[in-house]
C-alpha cells in the first residue's frame, strides 16, 4: 500500500496529514475523548435526533467492507427514518456519495492523470453498487485536479462535452448497477463557441443522460479563480425526476446563496447534492452549518461532498493579498455528509481519506416536515418578490428609517 503522506505534530509524534490529532473527523475526535454518557449529550446537539433517535448505522455487505479495505477507502452508511403513514408507503432511496484525492501528481500527463482517477474510483463506485445504491455523487470536477488556482488556460484541456469520456465510463456503470449518477465535470460546450461551464451531467438509471445543470454561481475568493475558467450557469434551477425520487444540485460555492437553495426547493427537488471542492482554511468553519441549514429550511435532503487531498500544482502561484506566492490551495478536507429535513445528519466521512458514505432516506421525511413545521407555507414569497423586484432595479433605495435624532445638529 502507498505510504501515507505525514504531519510532525507538536509533542513529535507523526499522524495522517490532514486529520485532527490523529482523527479522521471531530466526530471520532469526539467519540474518543468523552465519556459514552457525555458524548451521547453532546452528540444529540452535533448531530440531531431523527425521528426522536440517534441515526441507526446499516450493515453493508462483507465484499463492500472488503473493498473499502482493500483500496483504502473510509466507509460509513446510516439510515434517516421518517414517521410512518396511514395513506402513503415509505419511499425510502439508498443514495451515496464519493469523496477522493486525485490519484497522480499534477504533473503527469493530462490523459494518464484522468485515467488514474477513473481507476481509483472503479472500486468506490462498485462498492456503492454492490450496496444497492439508487442515486451516486460524484465530487465538483472529479476528472481533473482543482487547477483553477493556477490561472493556466493549458488545465482548460480536461473539460468535455456532456457525452464525453466521463459520461461513457459513467454510463456502463449506472446501467450495470441500476443506479442513477450525478458527474459534475468541467464543460466543453462546443455549439457555443467552446464555452466552458462547470456542470453536473444527470446519468440515469438505464445509462441515460437525463439531462445537465450548470453552477450558478462563481467564486472569487482566496485561490478560487474559477471565473478565469468558465462562466455563470444558465441552465436556472432544474428538478430532475428520476426513477428513485427528484434531485437536484448545486453545485459547491452556490452553498453560500440561501435563494440558490431555495429556487431548488420551489421546483420540487427532494435531495440537493452539493458536489464541492473547498479548503480548511477557508471555509472549514461553515461547512457543517450551510448545507444542514438549507435542509432544515426547505424540508429536503442534502448531500455534501467534498474532495481530499493538498494538489500541488508545477508552477507557484499568488493568491493577490501580498502574502508570498505557493503552489497549492491547501488542504482539501473531505467530511462528506449527509443532512435531513428535520435537522438531523450524519457523522462525516474522513478529512484525510478517500469515501464513499451512504444513507437511507425516506423522502416522506419531506412532506412530514413541510406539515410540521410549515416552513414554505409561512414564508411570505410574495413580500419577498416584491423587494427583490425593486432591488434589481437601478434606481433602488434601501428602506431604511433613521433616528430622526441622528441627523439634529447642535
Ligand atoms: N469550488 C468552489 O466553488 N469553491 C469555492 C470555495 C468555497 O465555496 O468554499
Amino acid at each position: 500500500m502507498e505510504k501515507k503522506e505525514g504531519e510532525e505534530t507538536e509533542n513529535g509524534t507523526t499522524q495522517e496529514k490532514g486529520s485532527i490529532c490523529g482523527f479522521d473527523s471531530l466526530y471520532h475526535l469526539l467519540q474518543t475523548s468523552l465519556s459514552p454518557q457525555l458524548f451521547q449529550k453532546v452528540n444529540r446537539i452535533l448531530l440531531g435526533l431523527n425521528c426522536g433517535k440517534k441515526l441507526e448505522s446499516i450493515a453493508l455487505p462483507q465484499p463492500v467492507k472488503a473493498l473499502s479495505a482493500n483500496h483504502d477507502f473510509d466507509l460509513q452508511a446510516f439510515s434517516f427514518f421518517a414517521d410512518k403513514e396511514s395513506l402513503r408507503g415509505p419511499r425510502v432511496v439508498r443514495v451515496g456519495l464519493i469523496q477522493n484525492s486525485i490519484a497522480l501528481p499534477t504533473t503527469e500527463p493530462f490523459l494518464n492523470q484522468r485515467e488514474a482517477i477513473f481507476q481509483k474510483l472503479i472500486p468506490m463506485i462498485d462498492a456503492a453498487g454492490s450496496s444497492g445504491v439508487n442515486i451516486l455523487c460524484l465530487q465538483e470536477a472529479w476528472t481533473m485536479p482543482f487547477a483553477f488556482c493556477t490561472r493556466e488556460k493549458k488545465w482548460c484541456e480536461f473539460a468535455e462535452e456532456i457525452d464525453g469520456e466521463s459520461t461513457k465510463f459513467l454510463q456502463q456503470l449506472a446501467q450495470k448497477y441500476n443506479m442513477v449518477i450525478i458527474s459534475p465535470i468541467l464543460e466543453r460546450d462546443v455549439n457555443h463557441g467552446e464555452t466552458l461551464w462547470n456542470t453536473a451531467v444527470i446519468i440515469g438509471n438505464h445509462g441515460n443522460i437525463i439531462g445537465k445543470h450548470r453552477k450558478n454561481h462563481i467564486p472569487r475568493v482566496g485561490d478560487f479563480n474559477e471565473s478565469t475558467y468558465y462562466m455563470e450557469g444558465n441552465t436556472g434551477h432544474p428538478v430532475f425526476e428520476t426513477a428513485y425520487g427528484k434531485i437536484a444540485v448545486n453545485i459547491c460555492y452556490g452553498r453560500h446563496h440561501p435563494l440558490n437553495w431555495l429556487a431548488f426547493g420551489l421546483n420540487g427537488a427532494e435531495i440537493v447534492f452539493n458536489p464541492s471542492a473547498t479548503v480548511g482554511e477557508l471555509s472549514e468553519p461553515m461547512w457543517p452549518i450551510e448545507a444542514r441549514n438549507a435542509a432544515i429550511a426547505n424540508s429536503y435532503f442534502v448531500g455534501s461532498i467534498n474532495r481530499v487531498g493538498t494538489e500541488v500544482f508545477p508552477n507557484p502561484f499568488t493568491s493577490g493579498d501580498g502574502k508570498p506566492q505557493h503552489a497549492d490551495f491547501g488542504h482539501f478536507y473531505g467530511s462528506s455528509h449527509f443532512s435531513a429535513p428535520d435537522a438531523s445528519c450524519t457523522p462525516s466521512l474522513a478529512r484525510h481519506k478517500d469515501g464513499l458514505l451512504i444513507s437511507d432516506m425516506d423522502l416522506n421525511l419531506c412532506r412530514q416536515l413541510k406539515d410540521k413545521w410549515g416552513f414554505r407555507m409561512t414564508a411570505r414569497y410574495d413580500v419577498y418578490a416584491d423587494l427583490l423586484a425593486r432591488y434589481v432595479k437601478p434606481d433602488f433605495e434601501p428602506q431604511v428609517i433613521s433616528d430622526p435624532l441622528l441627523h439634529k445638529s447642535g
